[in-house]
């Protein structure tokens, strides 16, 4: 039978990746001399942000029109670099010294650019993990120790910890996703052994992905994370800081509200519920599903029409809830498990440095009255209750 045609069929469509999935390949690290202020900015945030320097100096910046911008790496090194310099300057001062205005000399070129990519002025999780990293060895292998980011915030190593195990963890689940087409392909064929193989894919990229998490207890420190990494990762949206959200000067009038840094912005693990079928509750009336689906506005746009694309092909759980094959039934199910548990290792993870860091720092005794917001996600959701509902939906799912 003909092969109908599968929407999926050719991932580069999408500014996905055959072995990288949605990490940027080979990203750029180096912009056309005129941008060379904004990279050397960005470059130097740990030490101007220690020494209160980063506000002075932005300020200091040349006007730049962004037409010297030529291509998708170049957009996406420069919306890496706006974005990181925009977080070091609303949060310079932590939560003591917030600032509510962009200033013009970045925020018209952040917003031109974003609006090029289709992201919004905001750090994305696409900008600091998916395009935020180079091999030290070109030759050498895609491993921790080869690998460096090419902007780190304040905290030491802790954002390079954070951000380059989150993209290993990418990288292994990454070969789960070019299994895709082909297992549409084999539902519309109605190919059983074809279907079994690359679910059997999923599970074992899933369970991949999940001992490449176990690095973060190496590379992340708990306190470095808790009292300083995450300032730097906080949006302006449901944010009490900063309550109208941020004036972006010489762009809009009024000032804008944009959310934190979020995982929920991560194509690959959404990928995984629009694959098997992982409904997160419905937009309207469940807030984890809405956050999931507004966080689809926070990643490139190729890769949100991925995940439509996928959600609105052939139903894998359908097919196998109609099929009479034992074999299919115990796979999915193995895919299902595999991403719960990954999600039960999340949670842990979130405990050990959210949870405990944070009751640790209330019960020191020169410690102010915890900010309401401090248990929330960088998105403004109630982060435990968000992440626990969204493990327990997937959990619904297994067969
Ligand atoms: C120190 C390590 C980590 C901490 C403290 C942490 C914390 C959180 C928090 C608080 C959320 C709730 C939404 C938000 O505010 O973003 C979240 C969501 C999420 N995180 Fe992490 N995370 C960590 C590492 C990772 C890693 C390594 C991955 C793997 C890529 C990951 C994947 C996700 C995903 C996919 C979500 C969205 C919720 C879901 O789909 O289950 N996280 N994380
Ligand atoms: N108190 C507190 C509190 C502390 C942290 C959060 N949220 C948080 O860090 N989200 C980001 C996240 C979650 N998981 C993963 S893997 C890679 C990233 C990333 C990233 C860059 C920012 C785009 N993430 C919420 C509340």
């Amino acid at each position: 039978m003909a092969l109908l045609m599968n929407p999926l069929s050719n991932l580069e469509t999408y500014d996905i990746s055959e072995d990288l999935g949605f990490i940027l390949e080979d990203p750029l690290e180096e912009l056309p001399d005129p941008y060379q202020p904004w990279i050397r900015l960005a470059k130097n945030l740990p030490s101007l942000i220690d020494d209160q320097q980063l506000r002075d100096e932005v300020k200091k910046l040349p006007e730049l029109s962004i037409c010297h911008l030529q291509g998708h790496k170049e957009l996406r090194l420069a919306h890496l670099a706006l974005g990181c310099i925009t977080m070091g300057y609303v949060w310079e001062g932590g939560d003591k010294d917030v600032t509510q205005v962009l200033p013009r000399i970045i925020a018209v070129p952040f917003c031109e650019i974003s609006k090029k990519l289709g992201l919004p002025p905001i750090m994305v999780y696409a900008d600091c993990v998916l395009a935020n990293w180079k091999k030290k060895d070109p030759s050498g292998p895609m491993t921790y120790d080869n690998m460096e980011t090419l902007f780190a915030f304040p905290g030491g190593d802790c954002s390079k910890g954070f951000f380059l195990v989150s993209l290993l963890v990418e990288r292994a689940a990454a070969s789960a996703v070019k299994v895709i087409p082909d297992i549409f392909d084999a539902i519309i064929n109605k190919n059983c052994n074809v279907l079994k193989e690359g679910l059997r894919t999923v599970s074992s990229s899933l369970r991949e992905a999940e001992q490449t998490f176990h690095l973060v207890h190496e590379y992340v420190d708990p306190i470095d994370f808790f009292k300083i990494l995450r300032i730097y990762l906080s949006g302006w949206k449901g944010n009490s800081l900063l309550p109208e959200g941020l004036k972006y000067e010489g762009v809009w009038n009024n000032p804008r509200k944009f959310s934190g840094g979020s995982a929920a912005q991560s194509s690959i693990i959404q990928c995984f519920d629009a694959l098997l079928g992982i409904q997160h509750g419905s937009v309207h009336e469940n807030s984890s599903a809405q956050f999931l689906q507004e966080m689809r506005d926070y990643m490139p746009p190729s890769h949100k029409a991925f995940l439509e694309a996928v959600a609105s092909g052939p139903s894998v759980r359908e097919f196998i809830l109609s099929s009479k094959d034992a074999d299919l039934k115990k796979i999915y199910d193995e895919c299902v498990r595999a991403l719960v548990d990954l999600r039960n290792y999340h949670l842990k993870v979130v405990a050990k440095y959210i949870i405990i860091p944070s009751s640790q720092l209330k019960n020191n005794a020169n410690r102010k009255e915890v900010k309401e917001d401090e248990e929330k996600g960088t998105g403004g959701t109630d982060l435990m209750s968000f992440l626990k509902s969204v493990r327990d939906t997937t959990k619904k799912a297994c067969l």
